[in-house]
């Protein structure tokens, strides 16, 4: 108690001359500056390579405000759309919340003044009010968190079918990954970050509105009856509060942005592990992946606990100035009527009353509450804008990247000067044969593979690709799929559907056995093509396959094919599916290596006999004679193509 005295004693002796004041002032703003420089200090770390890209991810500024305006306008397209429909219903909604809250206000102080009154009749008819506004209150409060989670599902579904319209368009889901170097996880942009916007959103659309009206009407009741000092004093006090956290508040949207890229890279590390667990199997590269998936997993520990720590201190500030602070000042608007500048009206209108002082005093503190409550929210909520604000720039940038690529414009880091960056295009010309006339072969590295690359495969001329690894067998294919840019010369090809791609690793998709044959046709296209399930069986006979309709349970067994074929049985599948779609060119590209020579042989015959025009890429020497030209590349950019003198 000594102690305390004495140090009451200390504060009032500092604050009692000028010097002092300004030295207490002083004091107050560097400790402010101390906190502001303790939980920004890392800032610039977490913002990592992309420095200064990624500074301001997170930060509430006009940047954010501009962005979020144009992902709003795609989850609501219009003021007629159902979203404008359930943000109004929303408002309605809010606004019955906060007039239910100040009726509820009047009869709180109705009851204690019974109470204190002793006048039970008048206790009754309150309590049973009460009783009555329960109904509406709680209808109102259930209505507002369904749709609150309404909307959220509602944005997600609009942002995601949006950004998938624009990913699955073209090539840009190949092109996102595999030419440009922007954004390293894709799936997890389009999938949790969707997600947890849209949350974050219809949230703080009632985390913002909701207390600006309750601001608004618990003001304008709480002036009417304590006058306008009331409500200014607590909304001053949230003022300085909220321009102090401001300051003080780490970047929470940066931290949050990368506490996502962390849990996307940690997230991967586990479907590495089932994705390729036969591989890491025969590896035994458990060690290994456990190792990988702790490090990435500390990266996310070490980040939690830097934003936990910075939550603590953040906290702690927040409660003394948002909720202990408030109080205090809210005792002395409470004390207003009875020790304020009018409180000789106010206590001459009320008489010796204590009964209706009593009621004032709970009705006021109970607006006053909610006041208070609703600033608070208001202060709090400004951590929500900064989440959104992360979330918001995430997306945006993967919908830019998205646009970019659309228009085939990519980045990434690559050889100074490279062809890459350059913005000139060869042609493509259509035709019923495959030609390249002076064509370069670039990696999106910028690595020039081959310089001028001229050959022409006509109908018949079943050509076989020979060169060592890396080379650019497999990019010319690329360049004739336009996956990759053509950057000079002319292509001559047929359309899409005369040319058939088959891999060393095939796709097989999770669906029914006839899924793998037919993809990526569907049942009903297979239908309009009058292809039944007898004739896939008659191609599955010509790989070999034919027992696994039986064995398998038939056409319409579904498995995950990948797992549970083995890799020369993958390869058979492929064949049939290129046998299915029966085009006029087949590429080839190292398709049977895990299928025995004999075999192999009798499929390759099958497909020429079947009319098909085979380029095939492979280090097998035995499968040259099923063709008559060959295209050699050298590794060194030199190539020759010639026919083969039988
Ligand atoms: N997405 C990519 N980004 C950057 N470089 C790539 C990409 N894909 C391939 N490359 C590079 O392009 C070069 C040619 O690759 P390509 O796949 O054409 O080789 P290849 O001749 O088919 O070799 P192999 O016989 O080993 O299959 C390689 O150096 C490879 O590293």
């Amino acid at each position: 108690m000594k102690l305390a005295n004495h140090l009451l004693n200390v504060i009032k002796a500092m604050v009692a001359s000028r010097e002092r004041k300004a030295a207490t002032v002083g004091a107050i703003l560097a400790i402010l500056y101390g906190l502001h420089w303790f939980q920004n200090r890392n800032a610039s770390k977490y913002a990592g390579v992309q420095k200064a890209k990624r500074t301001d991810r997170g930060s509430v500024n006009m940047k954010f405000f501009s962005q979020l305006w144009t992902l709003v306008k795609v989850v609501v397209p219009s003021l007629r759309s159902k979203e404008s429909l359930l943000l109004a219903l929303l408002s309605i909604l809010l606004v019955a919340r906060t007039m239910l809250s100040i009726s509820i206000s009047s009869v709180n102080g109705g009851v204690v003044k019974a109470i204190v009154t002793r006048d039970f009749n008048s206790f009754l008819k309150k309590i049973t009010s009460l009783a009555m506004f329960a109904v509406p209150s709680s209808l109102v409060n259930s209505a507002l968190d369904f749709l609150n989670h309404k909307l959220a599902i509602i944005f997600r579904t609009r942002m995601t079918r949006y950004m998938n319209e624009k990913y699955l368009k073209g090539l840009v889901y190949y092109q996102i990954s595999n030419l440009d170097s922007r954004i390293s996880n894709p799936d997890q942009r389009l999938t949790q970050d969707i997600d947890k916007w849209a949350t974050c959103l219809s949230n703080l659309y009632s985390n913002i509105t909701k207390p600006i009206l309750d601001i608004i009407l618990f003001s304008k009741k709480l002036a009417d009856l304590v006058g306008w000092e009331g409500p200014s004093v607590i909304i001053g006090w949230y003022f300085l509060s909220g321009t102090v956290i401001r300051y003080i508040s780490p970047p929470f949207g940066l931290l949050t942005a990368q506490e996502q890229q962390n849990e996307g890279l940690y997230r991967a590390c586990q479907s590495d592990l089932v994705n390729h667990a036969e591989e890491i199997a025969f590896y035994r590269g458990n060690d290994w992946e456990k190792d990988r998936i702790n490090k990435t997993l500390m990266v996310i520990v070490r980040h939690i606990n830097t934003i936990l720590s910075k939550r603590f201190f953040m906290g702690t500030f927040d409660s003394m100035l948002v909720k202990y602070g408030a109080t205090m000042v809210a005792y002395a608007v409470l004390g207003l009527p009875v020790f304020g500048p009018n409180k000789s009206k106010y206590i001459s209108s009320k008489g010796v009353n204590t009964g209706n002082i009593t009621r004032d005093y709970i009705r006021n503190s109970s607006l006053l509450i909610n006041l208070a409550k609703a600033i608070g929210r208001l202060v709090v909520s400004y951590k929500d804008l900064q989440s959104l604000s992360g979330y918001t720039s995430l997306l945006f940038e993967a919908k830019s990247v998205l646009e970019d690529l659309e228009q085939g414009k990519y980045k990434r880091t690559m050889i100074e000067g490279s062809m890459f960056n350059s913005s000139n295009r060869g042609k493509y010309e259509p035709s019923d044969k495959i030609a390249f006339e002076d064509v370069p072969i670039v990696s999106p590295n910028g690595d020039i593979l081959v310089q001028n690359l001229s050959f022409t495969i006509e109908s018949g001329t079943h050509t076989f690709i020979q060169g060592p690894n890396g080379c650019g067998k497999s990019s010319l294919f690329r360049i004739l799929g336009e996956l990759w840019p053509l950057f000079a010369g002319t292509v001559h090809k047929p359309p899409m559907e005369d040319m058939f791609y088959i891999p060393q690793r095939p796709y097989l998709p999770h669906g029914t056995l006839r899924d793998q044959i037919i993809y990526p046709h569907s049942l009903e296209k297979m239908a309009s093509l009058k292809i039944s399930d007898k004739d896939l069986e008659e191609l599955m006979k010509v790989v070999k396959l034919d027992d696994l309709v039986d064995k398998r349970g038939g056409f319409d067994q579904i498995e995950d094919w990948n797992d549970t074929l083995s890799g020369g049985q993958k390869q058979r599948i492929a064949m049939c599916r290129l046998l299915y779609h029966k085009p006029k060119f087949a590429i080839l590209d190292e398709c049977t290596s895990a299928v025995s020579i004999e075999a192999e042989g009798a499929i390759y015959q099958h497909f020429k006999d079947e009319g098909i025009t085979l380029i095939t890429v492979s280090h097998r020497e035995s499968l040259m004679k099923y063709h008559n030209h060959v295209l050699k590349m050298d590794g060194e950019g030199g190539w020759k193509f010639y026919k083969i003198l039988s």
